[in-house]
């Protein structure tokens, strides 16, 4: 199949990049002349575990441009992957979507199966198909699918590779899409789940929601553990082993980040309020992950009454770990609280960047703990777990660690002389 994917960015790219790999002829096109200089050179723009490679091998069926016209005319099939990033008041920035969809009405002269991978409200696609009819495209000439992405950052190849479903959104009439979504798919052993445009929507809504809300109790649970001294690490690992709550996402820590939970939470709340219904589960759900880096705000200055001209550690940038996006992370979020309370921040992330006057960001963690009173651990990266606690010791001129996502051994940071402070523990 030939299809045009728009948008290069996290979705957009790992899509192009199955795709090929699934057999199919993928032109990949972008508005960002930078992004798509850098992917016709062979190099990869995000950080993706097994991306560049796959992208390596499946170079042939593979091109890149910023020509959307030219792309457009070949394809059978067109993906949206551009981002709905959102508006100050919550509600889902469709500029993006809706600048794509203005562009194919006009270049639409055979049939085309137009499929939505960005995450939309509900009601959008039904609007996009009411958009195209606007815009004077013939009804025989396309067909909206709602495909909707449940790849996660860090993980998205292997996601893509074999995911646990395969969601289908269709219009009420269409008895050819679902045919074009198995050719597409072909190769991809999941099974589709086919529902309507508007379904198709809410699952994917549904979905971030019911993840975000399982970290949100966590870590309302892990608010209640710090009282009692009850180590919430053991409350995950007895609850996780009932089938019914699942051994996934029950870790505390800072709170969530990235650029889907946050925005899509805040998206399906507006969604909700604006038919007048009052979400109170999503909206305590956001409330208990706003709050969460202030726990540790307090924690610290618990130890640290007075954080000026202190010097504050802080590994981990990214929102969580093998990814180098910084997108709502809540280490960003913290980092800004201790600039604010005159700390002297330095930092060190092995893949994600974050340019700030007042942060000094390291290449080693050593060079970044040199000194420090206190060092915060703010993503779970794996390289932290193999940290040399005697030399930071040796190196701090404190003594405190928090440890914001439970990942380190208390008994081993015990054991170097550090004070070792976690979550819910
Ligand atoms: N990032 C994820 O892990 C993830 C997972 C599932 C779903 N999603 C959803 O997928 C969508 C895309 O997310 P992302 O993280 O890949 O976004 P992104 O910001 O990384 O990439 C979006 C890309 O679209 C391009 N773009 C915007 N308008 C364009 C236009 N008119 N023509 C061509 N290119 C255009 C931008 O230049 C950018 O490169 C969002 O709706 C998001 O919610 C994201
Ligand atoms: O037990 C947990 C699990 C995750 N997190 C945090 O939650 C955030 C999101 O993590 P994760 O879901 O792994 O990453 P994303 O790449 O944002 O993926 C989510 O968002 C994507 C975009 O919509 C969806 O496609 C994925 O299915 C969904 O998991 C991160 O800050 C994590 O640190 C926790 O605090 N505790």
């Amino acid at each position: 199949m030939e299809i045009c994917v728009i948008g290069a960015g996290y979705v957009g790219l790992t899509s192009s990049v199955i795709f090929a790999r699934l057999g199919h002829k993928v032109n990949c096109v972008d508005k960002d002349a930078d992004k798509i200089k850098k992917l016709q050179e062979g190099s990869v723009t995000i950080f993706e575990p097994g991306l560049e490679k796959l992208l390596v091998s499946f170079n042939r069926n593979m091109s890149f441009s910023t020509n959307i016209e030219k792309a457009i005319e070949k394809a059978e099939v067109i993906l949206i992957a551009v981002g709905t990033p959102p508006l100050p008041d919550g509600e889902a920035d469709l500029q993006y979507v809706n600048e794509v969809i203005q562009t194919i009405a006009s270049l639409i002269y055979s049939h085309k199966t137009i499929i939505t991978k960005s995450t939309v409200p509900i009601g959008t696609n039904d609007k996009l198909v009411q958009m195209l009819l606007d815009l004077e495209v013939k009804r025989e000439r396309f067909n909206v699918v709602s495909n909707p992405e449940f790849l996660r950052e860090g993980s998205a190849v292997f996601d893509m590779l074999h995911p646990d479903k395969i969601v289908v959104g269709l219009e009420e009439n269409d008895k050819e899409s679902l045919f074009t979504m198995k050719q597409l798919y072909y190769g991809i052993d999941a099974p589709f789940i086919v529902t309507s445009l508007k379904g198709a929507e809410m699952i994917k809504y549904a979905s971030n929601s019911f993840l975000a809300t399982k970290i949100s109790f966590m870590n309302e649970m892990a608010r209640i553990c710090d009282t009692f001294n009850v180590d919430i690490m053991d409350i995950a690992e007895a609850i996780g082993t009932d089938p019914r709550i699942g051994s996934h996402f029950l870790k505390a820590g800072i709170g969530y980040g990235g650029s889907c939970f946050p925005k899509d939470l805040k998206s399906l709340i507006h969604t909700a309020q604006k038919h007048d219904l009052v979400p109170k589960l999503l909206m305590a759900t956001e409330e208990v992950n706003q709050t969460q880096v202030d726990i540790y705000m307090d924690k610290l200055t618990s130890h640290i009454p007075n954080l000026s001209n202190k010097n504050c550690t802080v590994l981990g940038l990214s929102f969580k770990p093998n990814t180098d996006d910084t997108r709502s992370s809540p280490a960003i979020k913290l980092i800004n609280k201790l600039v604010e309370q005159g700390a002297n921040v330095h930092s060190y992330d092995p893949k994600a960047i974050y340019e700030q006057k007042n942060v000094i960001q390291h290449h080693h963690v050593m060079d970044a703990i040199k000194e420090a009173d206190c060092v915060i651990i703010t993503t779970d990266w794996n390289e932290f777990l193999h940290l040399d606690w005697k030399k930071i010791k040796k190196n701090m001129r404190g003594n405190l660690i928090l440890d914001a996502r439970n990942l380190l051994n208390k008994i081993t940071i015990e054991k170097h002389g550090l004070r070792y402070v976690g979550v819910g523990r």
